[in-house]
């Protein structure tokens, strides 16, 4: 053979060996699946992550790496190996990886959900606790969400025996709700098919935060936005903050004489500037509005599954509350439907892989190495459905929860849809309020079945993502008053 020839095969032997069998992952990290070259384990997501991700952890273990595009993730898939990211390295791993869509100068420093936990984030954090959405604004706040959802059970008896979309007028509900809380305006009309001005701004800005960006996965293209994507996510947030700046001038002008017991009251009081308020307001109706509408959506579909365990939940309404509206102060009084709310997030998180967490630094983990910058995921989806954890974890069984201690507020990591620690979700006590009260009355005020004749049994979700916005076909009901 040749010398050249002899080079050639070579050098062809030595790439296929660099590219295609050796394993580059750095020494010390969890072990986990081959990967491809350029791609990593990219084509592993498939269109379900989190599905696949628990399928992984079979193979890998409750600690495994992989490696998406040029990006080193992490992934801790059971309650022990999330106590070990969400607890034991809270600080270290309560940094942050920003989607780039969102890398928008004079919002994501602003941000709560993509800021460091600095000092301003503490700030925001502070004002969350004691002040939004402490126990005495929860409460102040409480009629407004009754009222809320009493307008809803008004717009579904008018429309019995049609075929809703459950998830749309839940939330139009939600939205009004948060309109209220914010700033005392609704902002969506469930007559107008369109929804009000502000509605296809916030609905397309939540499209474009659950569409993927090439750049999360190879970050050399973040600069270019291949696809647009940020600068659509700028527009949208100008335009809504176009709109919300009026608000706040008349709010500022208003001063003294401003009654209102609301959540812009409280930031301009604090003496928050108008970046710093919309970039606020923004998270809210974005991290509290899909979030609850698709819990309440997966909870109609459940009890819509299980007519023994709806009847029961009606029975227990019926004693405890009769035939009046349902109120705030009657849900410490609805275990059943507290079980009902645990049970539909133990199966239905809707953050399945809660949000991606950044090392600040390295750090050794369940004795592997987490090098600085390495993402992290925590699949509280998989944690959910874990046989080892859960009796029987595909069946809905709220009685599960009934003489069990268990609970979502972080300190149980065997369910942890609002994620746990520093970064634990600020809305859990106000998304508590949202689920009880609109499960609880739509159980209470209506009978509702699936149009065309099909069954229950026959109701299939689809599960991709967990996200109202994409699931097809949504849940269709057609409701029939109760009361
Ligand atoms: C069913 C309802 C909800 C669920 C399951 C949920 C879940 C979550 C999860 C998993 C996170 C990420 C935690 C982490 O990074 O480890 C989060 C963060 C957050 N949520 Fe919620 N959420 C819900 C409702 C709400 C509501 C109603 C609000 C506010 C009105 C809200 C505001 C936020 C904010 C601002 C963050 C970012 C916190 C931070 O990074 O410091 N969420 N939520």
């Amino acid at each position: 053979m040749e010398l050249t020839s002899l080079a050639l095969l070579l050098s062809f032997v030595f790439l296929v060996y660099y590219f295609l069998l050796r394993d580059p992952r750095p020494k010390g990290l969890p072990p986990g699946p081959r990967r491809w070259p350029i791609l990593g384990n990219l084509l592993q997501l498939g269109d379900m992550p989190h599905s696949q991700l628990a399928h992984l952890a079979q193979s890998y273990g409750h600690l495994f790496t992989l490696k998406l595009g040029a990006q080193t993730v992490v992934v801790a898939s059971s309650p022990t190996a999330a106590a070990e990211v969400l607890k034991a390295k809270d600080r270290i791993l309560s940094g942050r990886y920003v989607f780039h869509s969102f890398r928008i100068p004079n919002h994501v420093e602003f941000s709560m959900v993509w800021s460091e936990c600095n000092d301003y984030w503490k700030m925001l954090r502070r004002i969350c606790r004691t002040e939004l959405f402490s126990p005495k604004m929860i409460e102040a706040q409480a009629h407004l969400r009754e009222e809320k959802v009493a307008q809803m059970v008004g717009f579904l008896k008018g429309k019995e025996g049609q075929v809703v979309k459950i998830a749309e007028v839940v939330f139009g509900t939600l939205f009004n709700i948060f309109g209220n809380l914010i700033y005392s305006k609704d902002v969506f009309d469930l007559n107008d098919p369109t929804g009000g001005e502000i509605k296809g701004h916030i609905w397309r800005l939540m499209e474009l935060g659950n569409s993927t960006n090439p750049a999360d996965y190879y970050p050399v293209l973040g600069k270019i936005d291949l696809l647009g994507q940020r600068r659509a996510v700028a527009d949208c947030l100008q335009q809504i903050y176009d709109i919300w700046n009026v608000i706040m001038r008349e709010r500022r002008e208003k001063k003294g004489d401003d009654t209102n017991n609301d959540f812009v009251r409280v930031l301009l009081d604090a003496e928050l500037n108008d970046h710093q308020i919309n970039a606020l307001l923004m998270e809210m109706f974005g991290a509290g509005t899909e979030t609850t509408a698709s819990t309440i959506e997966w909870a109609i579909a459940e009890l819509t599954k299980n007519p023994i365990i709806l009847s029961k939940l009606r029975q227990e309404i019926q004693t405890i509350v009769g035939q009046n509206p349902i109120k705030e102060s009657h849900l410490p009084h609805l275990p059943y439907l507290q079980a009902c709310v645990k049970e539909t997030l133990r199966l239905h998180p809707p953050t399945p892989l809660l949000l991606p967490h950044k090392a600040l630094e390295p750090c050794q983990l369940l004795g592997y190495t987490i090098p600085k910058d390495c993402q992290v995921m925590v699949n509280a989806w998989a944690i959910g459905r874990d046989p080892k954890t859960w009796t029987e974890p595909l069946n809905f069984s709220p009685e599960r929860f009934l003489n069990s201690n268990v609970d979502f507020k972080g300190n149980d990591f065997e369910l942890i849809p609002f994620s746990s620690g520093r970064r634990i979700c600020p809305g859990v006590p106000l998304a508590t309020q949202f689920l009880q009260l609109i499960v609880g009355s739509m159980v209470q005020s209506f009978e509702w079945g699936l149009p065309n004749g099909i069954q229950p049994s026959e109701l299939v979700m689809n599960e991709k993502f967990g996200l109202t916005l994409q699931k097809e076909p949504p849940l269709l009901i057609v409701p029939k008053a109760r009361v």
